[in-house]
């Protein structure tokens, strides 16, 4: 095997194999290197890989110096380092896009799909904190590095969107991997995206690397995709490269069923052994010190202060655009993000109930709006398709709104209850159960059991998930809520989420697409019977499916005759589809008119806004006569 080719990295590969891997001396300088690496302000390719833990103390090293292992993977063995991705669909689904959207533009779309967004937007806590204070101190509290990124781009104040910064990122970049020897590292899909995102590889990601890697070695950090139709990837997770059994699992599937030389997606250095890859449960494998993607990170910083969110989705909380004193009701609101800038942009005055279905996602939300000093978010527990409160079922089982805290369940509820202006019952403590199509509150083995689990997340240093609900021990209920009781309406539906960036595979069924449409279908009765005449409802998804989208507007038009489309602002999305599409069994799903298409938003993630894909539609309920 050559050396590696004399550039500035590749020698200092040589130096980083000169430190033998299990010296803790060594190690411990690695780290403190590694860390010296991170708050290096240079951002070019050049000075990050240099800046690697190669330094003189590595090498005065008192152990032996390890012999120079060559790179694992033959050079005709070695794919070629490209980034050029189109995310996969199922065969079925493909044929619905593409008649839909026709064949060129669903190849754009798949092109766009595979690659991040490029730019990063934060919601300001408007409550809080002001754009210009927040512009102020986030490249303080940012990495050196994620700081000079942002001075290169500056990040700005959306000109359309109230309390949005945009942080522009860039890429897809060019990579030179000859630095890496031919040493590289396969990670899963999941892993892969996540990388596009900003995040490093951790251990569990990892599914095949070259033998021979030492901790300290840079790698190139390609992606391999799940075998088509099946959950497994093309190498068993822990294979290693360049082996007789890697040859003989090439062989089997054939090279395509191998082919990653179109996703390549950045260079990185090795935080273990090779040996030690597949041993560890957890923690970072790869550092990430050349990406393909380039924004800075802002995760986690000033907290409370901002949140990380979409455009889509700031955009469709101001196209709901409830005004202070208003009541909303946000049919299904985790992790919050729209809750959150809807009570924001109401000034905390009225009330916004939120719903979602499970206690912990209803304790998210909760949580983010207590965050943001939001008072006037409710959370509850509840299936949205059964919060329907018909008069004869006034009486039945509450759902449990989270983290009420200590004022208790008697109060909270009759809180709920006097803005609802619901029937008494509904405030008094009533039964609890399944009965009525209401959901259970913890029982205190329940409760219990989430204690543990805290206290376990804990003490292994994570995110205290259900903490807020034991700590709330005691909840508020509501029955639901009776028909015309909210002025505003979300309807952000769970849906395909065909439209999410990055992604590199989509393995929805069309039978899945059309349950998907149909689910989304009883939240809109639901949201339309809870409307107010002369209400608004706004009806968004994440995906790009026609059928979840102008298919479902289509339906509710033609259901609830007293619904209308009416113009939203802001408007940067695209217009709908119209006329039909032909689905594969030869049945005609109908869209929109040209009329109705231009009054509702589709952002097509291939279009210069560079969103993810999304799709919003308004409604008005007619005024009652
Ligand atoms: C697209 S996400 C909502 C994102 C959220 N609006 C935001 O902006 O942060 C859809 C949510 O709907 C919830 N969901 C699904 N079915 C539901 C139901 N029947 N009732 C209430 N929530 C539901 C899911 O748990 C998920 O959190």
């Amino acid at each position: 095997m050559p050396p590696p080719p004399a550039t500035h990295c590749s020698s200092s590969v040589v130096l980083a194999r000169q430190t033998p891997p299990n010296n803790p001396v060594s190690a411990a300088a690695r780290i403190a290197a590694a860390r010296t690496a991170e708050r290096s302000p240079t951002i070019s390719a050049a000075s990050r890989l240099a800046a690697t833990p190669l330094t003189g103390e590595l090498t005065t090293s008192v152990e032996p110096a390890a012999p120079a292992v060559v790179p694992a993977v033959p050079p005709h063995e070695q794919p070629q380092r490209t980034f050029a991705p189109k995310v996969c669909w199922e065969p079925e689904v493909q044929g619905v896009l593409e008649a839909a959207l026709g064949a060129e533009k669903l190849a754009e779309i798949s092109a766009a799909l595979a690659r991040p967004p490029l730019a990063t937007c934060l919601r300001v806590n408007t409550m809080r904190t002001t754009v210009e204070d927040l512009l102020r101190r986030l490249p303080e509290a940012m990495t050196p590095e994620d700081a000079a990124l942002l001075e290169a781009n500056p990040a700005y104040q959306h000109p359309l969107l109230a309390g949005a910064v945009i942080l522009p990122g860039t890429g897809p970049h060019p990579i030179d991997y000859a630095c890496t020897g031919g040493r590289e590292v396969i990670v899963g899909r999941k892993a892969g995206e996540a990388v596009m995102r900003g995040a490093h590889v951790f251990v569990p990601g990892l599914q095949a690397v070259s033998q021979g890697i030492l901790a300290g070695d840079l790698v190139a950090v390609s992606i391999g995709l799940e075998l088509p139709g099946s959950q497994r990837y093309a190498f068993t997770r822990g294979t290693v490269l360049g082996t007789e059994n890697a040859a003989r699992q090439v062989e089997k599937l054939g090279a395509a069923a191998h082919d990653r030389s179109h996703l390549f997606i950045g260079i990185g250095r090795a935080e273990l052994n090779r040996t030690e890859f597949f041993q560890e449960r957890g923690g970072v494998g790869i550092t990430m010190l050349e990406r393909v993607f380039r924004t800075p990170g802002c995760g986690g910083l000033l907290p409370g202060d901002f949140m990380l969110q979409n455009v889509c989705s700031l955009v469709t909380a101001q196209v709901l655009g409830p005004p202070p004193g208003a009541r909303v009701l946000d049919m299904c609101a985790a992790p919050g993000g729209k809750t959150t800038a809807i009570a924001q942009l109401m000034n905390n005055q009225g009330e916004v109930i939120a719903f979602d279905r499970t206690h912990a996602k209803a304790a998210g939300v909760r949580r983010i709006a207590e965050s943001f000093g939001l008072s006037i978010v409710k959370a509850y527990k509840m299936d949205a398709t059964k919060a329907l409160l018909e008069p004869p079922a006034a009486a039945a089982e509450p759902a449990v709104a989270v983290g009420a805290g200590a004022a208790g369940a008697a109060a909270a509820g009759a809180e709920a209850g006097e803005g609802a202006g619901e029937p008494a019952a509904a405030a008094a403590p009533v039964k609890l159960g399944r009965r009525g199509g209401v959901s259970l509150p913890p029982s205190a083995t329940t409760l219990r059991r989430l204690e543990r689990v805290a206290q376990a997340r804990e003490l292994r240093g994570q995110a205290p998930i259900s903490s807020a609900l034991v700590a709330a021990g005691q909840e508020a209920v509501t029955p639901g809520f009776p028909p015309a009781s909210f002025d505003y309406v979300l309807c952000d539906a769970p849906c395909t989420a065909l439209g999410l960036r990055p992604r590199l595979l989509h393995r929805q069924s069309l039978r899945e697409l059309e349950q998907t449409a149909t689910y989304q279908r009883k939240l809109l009765r639901v949201a339309v019977a809870l409307l107010k005449p002369g209400g608004h409802l706004v009806f968004s998804t994440c995906t790009i499916n026609p059928g979840e989208n102008e298919g479902n507007v289509r339906w509710l038009l033609d259901t609830f005759p007293d619904m209308r489309l009416i113009p939203q602002s802001p408007r940067l999305g695209l217009p709908g589809l119209s006329g039909t599409v032909t689905l594969p069994d030869g049945s005609l799903q109908q869209l929109l008119s040209e009329s109705e298409a231009a009054l509702v938003q589709r952002f097509d993630p291939s279009a210069p806004l560079d969103t993810i894909g999304f799709f919003i539609a308004k409604f008005e309920k007619a005024a009652a006569a």
